[in-house]
């Protein structure tokens, strides 16, 4: 459908900062005539590229801008489209908005106002260009930091996601139409036949489900690369910790000393690593004291409470220090993680302090290795001093980040929490209450929860009735301009 009756927007769909380009975006019936007025020329041709003079209307010139036409509905918002992209300057934009806006005449039927938070894609929705798994997808690209949250943003904006859910709307539809057979033909169909067809149907939503939670479950995996994998360094005090965090994050982030116990808190940087988000916590030093330091038993406390809440475990040893006394504590906390199935790496620093041929850093790890009961795998022999090993550790730390975001085998995928939240409570609890009816021989009140779950993937992908009040939470959260 495509609508000429709203009033026609416009928007700096840039920054409104000094920058080379500034870009307006127009959308509407009145694209073409703010072009003409603007320009003093002739309508604009579609999708040609040209240089224009805009003027004000008292004919002062505003800027030499680029100027680029769409027209309805082959265009981002399915209306007729302007794009002027003028000079980034902060005067030129307000000049060039001012003399838009001055367009605006209600007695001549010509309105015009300053687009609200995502209205172009709201337009692109209602005009059908692209579904809300697509738009989100739009949202979650703009969105993107890292390499991995762009590869995750695509599988939305690409439509893979809008053709899953289809495919999964249209497989429950078939088992309703089953259902359905046996509502409406009900008295000419034998009991056993009956139950037959509510078996296979019941079958076919045990399969559903199975592949949705599936789903759900790799969504939940891959979100841990939105927030951040949480990475946290562990290891007795002047291991090194802080030492490795910065040449990590590439600065002094941490106080490094030789002083033991310097690190007192938790010190999270973010931090980007071959393209994953990676938020790193250096910690107090954990060892077995009998002092009485309240700061650092606090320290000790919260590094391991943090521990538990983490991604990934680094631990940090001194690899001149063999005797390993004081570690105590530190080993019972390993094992605890190593219980929890943590995914563990163990960095063995300051390798620079000892001379070993390789014979002897067979030896080390097999000492190490054997003491934590941590596969040698999972051991990097490090330097922060001359830097040797370092490539290995974060080579290791991608695979890790891999395994945590199931993004090895597959490409991870992103999607809002609205989705998620009607996946769970409208798709799958529609089929639990068809289990329930199920098992009390009642086939239409079992239907009925399978349309009540055709309903929620409606509304995840904007086609449901009522869709009007999921629009709302959608397209608050672009920016204007979008
Ligand atoms: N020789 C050598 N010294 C290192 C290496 N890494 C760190 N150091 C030194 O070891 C001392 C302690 O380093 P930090 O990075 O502060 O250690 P930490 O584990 O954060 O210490 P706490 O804050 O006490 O828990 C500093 O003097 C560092 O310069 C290394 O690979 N080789």
């Amino acid at each position: 459908m495509y609508y000429s009756t709203r009033p026609t927007i416009y928007a700096l769909s840039t920054h409104l900062a000094r920058s080379a380009i500034g870009i307006i975006r127009i959308s509407g019936s009145m694209s073409s005539h703010i072009y003409t007025k603007l320009t003093q020329s002739q309508p604009p041709k579609p999708r040609l590229a040209t240089v224009k003079t805009l003027r004000s209307s008292k004919g002062k010139v505003l800027d030499e801008a680029l100027v680029l036409y769409f027209k309805g509905p082959a265009s981002y918002t399915g209306e007729d489209l302007l794009e002027l992209h003028v000079h980034g300057g902060v005067a030129i934009i307000q000049a060039v908005l001012k003399a838009i806006k001055g367009l605006h005449d209600p007695s001549q039927g010509i309105h015009i106002r300053y687009a609200e938070n995502g209205e172009f894609s709201q337009r692109a929705f209602i005009n059908g260009r692209f579904d809300l798994t697509e738009i989100e997808g739009i949202r979650e690209m703009i969105d993107a930091e890292t390499e991995t949250q762009r590869i995750a943003a695509l599988s939305s904006l690409s439509g893979d996601t809008k053709q899953l859910f289809a495919g999964w709307r249209n497989h429950i539809l078939n088992n309703v139409a089953l259902l359905t057979t046996v509502i409406d033909f009900g008295e000419d169909h034998d009991i056993e036949e009956v139950n037959e067809l509510f078996q296979t149907v019941n079958d076919n939503i045990i399969q559903l489900e199975s592949q949705i939670s599936q789903y759900l479950n790799k969504v939940r995996r891959s979100e841990v690369l939105l927030k951040g994998i949480k990475t946290i360094l562990l290891g007795p005090p002047n291991a090194g910790k802080s030492s490795i965090l910065n040449i990590l994050a590439n600065n002094e982030s941490a106080i490094v000393s030789e002083i033991a116990g310097t690190t007192r808190d938790i010190i999270d940087v973010p931090i980007d690593i071959q393209g994953y988000k990676v938020v790193i916590g250096d910690t107090a030093g954990i060892r077995t004291t009998t002092k009485e330091d309240q700061i650092e038993i606090e320290g000790i406390k919260r590094a391991k409470l943090k521990s538990f809440a983490s991604d990934l475990v680094i631990i940090v040893l001194p690899v001149n220090d063999d005797k390993m006394v004081d570690y105590n504590d530190l080993f019972e906390h390993i094992s605890t993680l190593k219980l929890e199935n943590k995914e563990i790496l163990v960095i063995l620093n300051k390798m620079d302090l000892i001379d070993v041929d390789k014979k002897s850093k067979q030896q080390l790890l097999d000492k190490f290795s054997k003491r934590l009961e941590i596969d040698q795998s999972k051991f990097h022999l490090i330097s922060c001093i001359n830097g040797s090993g370092m490539e290995s550790l974060t080579n290791s730390m991608v695979h890790s980040f891999k395994t945590i975001s199931l993004s090895e085998s597959t490409d991870p995928i992103i999607v809002s929490s609205r989705i998620q939240d009607l996946l769970e409570n409208d798709v799958l609890q529609g089929f639990q209450q068809f289990y329930h009816w199920k098992d009390q021989d009642d086939v239409v009140l079992a239907c009925e929860s399978l349309k009540q779950s055709i309903e929620g993937i409606g509304k995840i992908t904007g086609e449901a009735v009522g869709v009007e009040e999921i629009l709302g939470v959608v397209f608050s959260s672009f920016c204007i301009g979008k």
